[in-house]
């Protein structure tokens, strides 16, 4: 059973002045996420993604709709009912939220107190905490004396700190450098593979879903437009939103003032070939366009990696009469995707 349920959730909010309409922030959203998942959500700003989360720790009651979290309904209890629930969830936030006023330690130290973890157990879990994220020589230092990435790393220790099963992590690296992204990402990897924890990462980077998502939800005005495993979702994306995100980093299908160019050079029927999982059949795309007679020139392409499997598209401008083309693509339909460029 999934360990996060959301039903066909809907949370409208009331206007927020005279004369305009209510919102719908999500609109019949259904989602699971299977337990030792990382499950990535992306959508413009707007989109609903922070609405969906606050949802799943309960901060946000839906309209209408069931959230179950562990097999209880969070949607149905009541706020004292809430804080066994919340301690088996971990939250990152973009902005860190860190006690400026307390070290390092103190931070951690803060949610096993909230908890009741007995005092006497609180130095062997820091330790052991501060040594996964690398940060046993910055135990005593102040929230301002660390650079992004290392206040991000202690955001990261103080979530896990009850050993929750759950991790949200909203927007976790939007406020850090390319670098420091990759780092505190291959650190939430790490709590996903050692620790078995699920974690729901909230994003608007493809590159953070391609990085350490297994599954992925697109979102786009309240609804979820797409969703299915990153591979596939990379490979072949189908929702227009899906498509704009995927084009942030899979570059090898030509779009915008690119194919401006290849429409000025190349007069006649441009064609994307697309193949995924070291599927070898591009040679039966070219001998198929031989015996077909229609002349063929590679004008755009490229192999893609995503999870350690690949994808390519290739892009030919294809010379011949319209019925030898048309028939050709037919056959080539049954080895790879095939898409004219108009
Ligand atoms: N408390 C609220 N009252 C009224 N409207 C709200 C409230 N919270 C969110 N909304 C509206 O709901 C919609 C979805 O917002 P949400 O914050 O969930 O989107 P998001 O995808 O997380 O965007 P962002 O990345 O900008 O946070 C937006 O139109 C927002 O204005």
């Amino acid at each position: 059973m999934a360990i996060i349920q959301i039903a066909d959730v809907t949370k409208v909010f009331a206007a927020r002045g005279r004369g305009e309409a209510p919102s719908a922030a999500l609109d019949g959203v259904s989602l699971d996420i299977e337990r030792g998942d990382v499950f990535g959500i992306i959508g413009y700003s707007g989109a609903g993604k922070s609405t969906l989360v606050r949802l799943i720790n309960a901060l946000e009651k839906p309209t209408s709709g069931s959230v179950h979290v562990n097999d209880v309904e969070v949607s149905a209890l009541r706020e004292s009912q809430l804080r066994e629930v919340r301690l088996g969830i971990g939250m990152v936030f973009q902005q860190f939220n860190l006690f400026n006023s307390r070290t390092v330690w103190g931070n951690i130290e803060y949610p096993l107190k909230v908890a009741g973890v007995p005092k006497e157990q609180h130095q062997a879990r820091i330790s052991e905490l501060l040594h996964f994220v690398g940060l046993v020589d910055q135990a005593h230092a102040y929230p301002d004396q660390l650079s992004g990435g290392q206040k991000q790393r202690v955001g990261i220790a103080r979530a896990l700190a009850t050993s929750p099963a759950i991790l949200l992590a909203d927007e976790a690296t939007s406020a850090l450098d390319p670098e420091t992204t990759r780092e505190v990402l291959a650190l939430l990897k790490r709590v996903n593979e050692e620790f078995g924890v699920t974690i729901v990462v909230i994003t608007h980077e493809m590159e953070v879903i391609r990085s350490i998502a297994h599954k992925v939800a697109v979102m786009e005005n309240g609804r979820i437009v797409e969703t299915g495993d990153v591979f596939d979702i990379f490979a072949a994306p189908q929702a227009e939103a899906t498509k704009r995100f995927v084009s942030t980093i899979v570059t090898s299908v030509p779009e915008g003032a690119a194919l401006e160019v290849l429409r000025s050079k190349h007069p006649g029927r441009i064609v994307t070939f697309s193949f995924a999982d070291g599927n070898t059949s591009q040679s039966a795309v070219f001998l198929t366009l031989g015996e077909a007679k229609v002349g063929f020139e590679l004008v755009y392409g490229g192999i893609n990696e995503v999870q350690a499997r690949t994808f390519g598209h290739l892009t030919l401008a294809l010379t011949g009469t319209d019925d030898a083309i048309d028939s050709a693509l037919a056959s080539i339909r049954s080895v790879a995707t095939v898409t004219e460029v108009k």
